[in-house]
């Protein structure tokens, strides 16, 4: 069955995503957002944010007639069924996620909203907030619903229409149950549940993967203090079906938009209930204790200071596939060497260079030969599959030093080996 009138609030990773993917179902979709360029943009069909296939479906879905943006989302909403909200919950004072923007929107509305038009909190929200918000809404004919989303980065378009289960929390059966009619055709598991637990599914899934993360990169470094080695280790573990083969690469520590604000968030909520979590605590400070790891390791490949040094570095985005750089291990990693006297030159295939949060003490250029010119060392930091199949010969001979460190153990060491130059992994004996 398709719904007259969605209303998406919020056009960023998942609110755009949401809004194109629920109109490529057929359903009738208005997204609305504060920022007026942004929606103007979008009405053209212009994406501004890296995401395969989005730019695609929003030009689909104009076409079609079942997409529209608007700013502002009281007039948007005056007609709707179901309301999406995909605001910013960033990390606030203290570590807690920070729901002033849920909170504005949902003043926003609560006047507007038509009788018996559902709520749905698509943002990643603490424990808790569904309630807040039936009772900041204060209408009994609008019930509220948890509906968390589960969207990679660099695969939001995909991972929202091949999910591997869709969950919908609410206090109110009918509600739920209409939420997760709208996801019908995906023909994925569906965990039907109460507001509370549906919020916590989402932090747990995220802190479980950070700790995931945390302790590969821990196998990583007694690896390389044993003489084993990570690929295979992971390799070894990952044919066993009860922990699998994914989220096992080390790396510079795990980044991005999403993990660091709510393993903090969720540590948060612990202290606030009295709970000792020592776990997800050691999960976060190992997790920048790897960022300094790599720092030293750079370090030492370039024979024991950085000062003055000139350094290429391959990657600045938090993974590959993205232009996001929130919270990228990649900048913090920058951050440091630069502390330490580095002068950095970056290649990144995903930025254009006029990204605010890029650092003053980086220098980015348009291709990775550039980046490793005149360099000591070349420094992978981002998983880019174009990194693989560089030119080594070329980067050999435009290197000072013969040095690669491959802080994602991305590249082939041999075909590097052939080139002339050392290659420095993570946790690898080769
Ligand atoms: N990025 C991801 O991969 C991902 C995945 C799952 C869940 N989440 C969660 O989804 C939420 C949104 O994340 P995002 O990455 O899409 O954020 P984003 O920063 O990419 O986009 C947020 C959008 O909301 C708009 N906005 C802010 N305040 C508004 C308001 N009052 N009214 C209307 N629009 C407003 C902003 O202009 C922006 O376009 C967060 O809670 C996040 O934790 C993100
Ligand atoms: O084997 C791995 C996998 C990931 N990472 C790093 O971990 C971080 C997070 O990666 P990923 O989970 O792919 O990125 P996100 O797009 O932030 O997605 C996470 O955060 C989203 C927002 O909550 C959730 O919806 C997703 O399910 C969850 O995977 C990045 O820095 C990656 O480089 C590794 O180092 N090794």
């Amino acid at each position: 069955m398709f719904v007259r009138r969605i209303v998406v609030v919020g056009t960023g990773y998942v609110g755009l995503t949401t809004g194109a993917c629920l109109a490529s179902l057929g359903h009738r979709v208005v997204c609305s957002d504060v920022d007026a360029a942004k929606v103007e943009e979008l009405s053209r069909g212009e994406v501004r944010i890296h995401e395969p296939g989005l730019a695609e479906l929003v030009r689909e879905g104009i076409a079609a007639g079942r997409l529209e943006f608007v700013v502002g989302s009281a007039a948007a909403v005056a007609e709707a069924e179901v309301v999406f909200l995909c605001v910013p919950t960033p990390m606030g004072a203290g570590g807690g996620a920070d729901l002033a923007a849920v909170e504005a929107v949902a003043r926003e509305v609560r006047g507007v909203l038509p009788a018996g038009c559902v709520l749905v909190t698509k943002s990643t929200v603490p424990v808790g907030t569904s309630a807040r918000l039936r009772e900041l809404v204060g209408r009994e004919d609008v019930p509220v619903v948890s509906n968390p989303e589960f969207l990679r980065e660099g695969s939001a378009v995909h991972d929202f229409l091949n999910p591997d289960r869709i969950v919908v929390g609410s206090d109110s059966q009918d509600a739920a149950e209409r939420v997760a009619a709208l996801y019908a055709r995906l023909g994925a598991p569906t965990v039907l549940t109460d507001a509370a637990s549906a919020e916590m599914v989402k932090y747990a899934a995220n802190c479980f993967l950070a700790t995931k993360l945390s302790y590969v990169n821990a196998i990583a470094e007694l690896c390389e203090r044993l003489g084993a080695d990570i690929a295979d280790v992971t390799e070894g573990m990952g044919y066993d079906r009860r922990i699998g083969q994914s989220f096992l690469r080390p790396g510079p520590g795990w980044g991005g938009s999403c993990l660091p604000k709510d393993t903090a968030a969720l540590l948060q909520v612990a202290e606030a209930v009295d709970f000792d979590f020592p776990l997800l605590r050691a999960t976060i400070s190992s997790n920048q204790r790897q960022r300094e790891r790599m720092v030293a390791k750079v370090q030492d490949a370039c024979g024991g200071s950085l000062d003055g040094v000139r350094l290429g570095l391959l990657g600045l985005t938090f993974k590959a596939g993205t232009n996001d750089l929130r919270d990228s291990p990649a900048l913090e990693v920058a951050h440091l060497l630069a502390e330490r006297g580095a002068e950095l030159v970056a290649h990144d295939p995903g930025l254009r260079g006029d990204e605010p949060e890029l650092p003053d003490s980086v220098t980015l250029v348009d291709d990775p030969y550039q980046a490793a010119k005149g360099a000591a060392a070349l420094v992978l930091l981002t998983e880019w599959q174009e990194f693989r199949t560089l030119d080594w010969s070329r980067v050999a001979e435009v290197l000072t030093g013969p040095v690669v460190v491959d802080t994602r153990n991305h590249l082939d060491p041999d075909v590097l080996h052939r080139a002339g130059l050392s290659w420095r992994g993570v946790g690898r004996t080769r």
